[in-house]
């Protein structure tokens, strides 16, 4: 038997990816191998890797055992190298605690009931006595019943609002989450005993999710809660319920028994009675919709982190290669130097969108699910680079890839940002640009009844909806229609009804001219939109649905 290391005999670079689908272990008698090949095979498109193995037997025939098939583009994505892949939509499951034990005590006959009231001074403990004598021995309610010890209540599984927490990575690390049991009751035999108390009940498990997150159940997608603001909270899973104790009596003991009003065992099955509730599991979709006053959007480039890093303290990365950016950034204004009366209050809260590219609504570059964080914002900046062959171009794909998302983006205000205008080609464009911009109708083609007919004005194209439905995704769907609420409306309105930008401002955000301006307008257009739109840290809790888009017009 000879052993080489050598490419597999018939797995040319060609035929990689075809031989992963065949079947690939193939077994033969050990006395049939003559050869065994190990190979290690990469196609020149790195796509796919392989090991694996052949055999050439006497006969010549050859066999290839392929023992591991590496080929990334189906390999699942991973969660540290394609972080925004998971960043804003996790499933998790929260199981709340289980109810902790109660107890059977034992009846005291009556003999020893009485004996136990006789020689309670004898007996060390004054203090129970002196309860003995008000009371009696044994705790009863208003009605007369006995009051027996419960089993503690298990914790239950709280879902919270924390400013602290800013993707939902980390649910993808751990996605099980379970409260505690209560406790069982602590107690001996007797019922007459000093210490009959209840389990103690087990803490609410709290799990902490970013602001902005919205919860769903994921069977039956019903809607849980929107955790708009820090410090919202929902109760997803209820602990079970502590069991109750039972009484059990001697049977010798039995013909002196007074009626008791209170569970008692009459056989051995009984016992079950004591065992606490199982507490809740439950299956939750978790989605992050950011919260934010103002997006920014924009082609791959532009300069969106410039310039949010150039009106805010955040450090986005910059870098001159498109899609810097794969997750929304935020970043707050902390006040505006050009303000009238001397900057902002709140502070409002910008986000940095992913670029977006010709062909998104198919799927082409990040895709466009990321402008789900659009939905809670007032206003959006449109940022253009100025500098390249046509602004005007790029601000129309822009638009038409936010129709095809969800086309009450068209009517939400927003303001054009020409960037790069340090560049002279950028500024000789300007005015020319900022006059189109301006005065140009928005294309008829975005409204055209065929499009609307076909379902991809509605923000879903077909293929997404299809594969939804034979997924049986039934949550992912109902996020998607969420996202396209009040698109009837929208598809009814004529063309000449679409707002034009509410202002076209050219700037540099590498050097720093113009941002002055367009702090200005930004502020200008939330004063419009009404103080509440002006998020803060304290005062996040925009309502996108009861929201009047105004018909800006210039
Ligand atoms: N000359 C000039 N270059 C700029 C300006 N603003 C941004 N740039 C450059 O443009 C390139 C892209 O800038 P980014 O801010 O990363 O652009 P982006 O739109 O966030 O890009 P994505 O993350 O791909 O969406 C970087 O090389 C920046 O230095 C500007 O005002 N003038």
């Amino acid at each position: 038997m000879a052993l080489c290391v050598s490419a597999p005999p018939f797995a040319s670079p060609s035929s990689m990816s075809s031989l992963s689908v065949l079947p690939n272990l193939f077994w033969c008698k050990r006395s049939w191998a003559t050869k065994l090949h190990f190979s290690l095979a990469k196609s020149p498109s790195k796509l796919d890797l392989q090991l694996g193995f052949s055999f050439s037997s006497r006969n010549g025939r050859q066999a290839y055992c392929c023992l591991i098939t590496e080929n990334p583009s189906q390999a699942p994505p991973n969660i540290d190298t394609e972080p925004h892949k998971y960043f804003d939509q996790v499933v998790i499951v929260v199981r709340s605690g289980d109810g902790g034990q109660g107890v059977v005590l034992t009846m005291p006959s009556p003999a020893t009931e009485t004996k136990q009231k006789r020689g309670s001074k004898s007996e060390a403990s004054a203090t129970v006595s002196k309860r003995n004598r008000k009371k009696g021995p044994l705790k009863r309610g208003p009605d007369g019943s006995l009051l027996l010890p419960m089993g503690g209540q298990g914790g239950d599984v709280v879902i919270v609002a924390d400013d602290g927490t800013d993707s939902l990575l980390d649910f993808h690390r751990k996605r099980r989450y379970t409260a505690k049991r209560g406790s069982n009751v602590d107690a001996m035999g007797s019922l007459l005993s000093a210490h009959l108390q209840d389990g103690v009940s087990a803490p609410s498990l709290r799990v902490h999710v970013p602001v902005g997150t919205v919860v769903k159940r994921k069977r039956g997608g019903k809607f849980l809660a929107d955790l708009a603001s820090p410090g919202d909270e929902v109760l997803v899973a209820r602990g079970g319920r502590g069991g109750i104790s039972i009484v059990e009596i001697p049977k010798t003991n039995r013909r002196h028994l007074r009626p008791i009003n209170a569970p008692v065992m009459t056989e051995e099955s009984d016992k079950a009675l004591i065992k606490g509730m199982p507490g809740e599991e439950v299956t939750l979709e978790l989605t992050l919709r950011v919260v934010a006053d103002v997006g920014l959007v924009g082609l791959p480039n532009a300069g969106k982190s410039s310039l949010l890093a150039a009106v805010s303290l955040a450090k986005p990365e910059i870098a001159d290669y498109p899609f810097t950016t794969l997750m929304p950034n935020l970043g707050q204004i902390g006040g505006d130097p050009g303000g009238l009366d001397g900057g902002f209050a709140l502070g409002p809260t910008v986000a940095d969108l992913p670029g977006l590219i010709k062909g998104a609504h198919l799927g082409k570059g990040l895709g466009r699910m990321f402008l789900r964080h659009l939905r809670r914002t007032k206003l959006l900046v449109h940022v253009v680079d100025a500098a390249t062959e046509d602004p005007v171009q790029d601000y129309n794909i822009l638009r038409e890839e936010l129709q095809m998302y969800n086309p009450e983006y068209l009517i939400w205000p927003h303001i054009v940002v020409l960037n790069k205008l340090d560049l002279p080609e950028a500024q000789l464009k300007f005015p020319l640009i900022k006059e189109q911009l301006l005065r140009q109708p928005i294309p008829s083609h975005l409204f055209s009844d065929n499009a609307r007919k076909n379902g991809v004005h509605a923000g879903v194209d077909h293929d997404e909806l299809t594969s939804f439905k034979l997924q049986g995704n039934k949550s992912m769907l109902q996020n998607l229609e969420e996202d396209c609420e009040g698109l009837s409306g929208i598809a009814e309105n004529s063309a000449n009804s679409y707002p034009a930008p509410i202002a076209v401002v050219g700037i540099s955000a590498l050097r720093g001219l113009g941002v002055l301006e367009l702090l200005m307008e930004t502020r200008v257009a939330l004063q419009k939109l009404g103080p509440q739109s002006q998020t803060s840290k304290h005062n996040r809790n925009p309502k996108p649905e009861s929201f009047k888009v105004p018909q800006w017009r210039l």
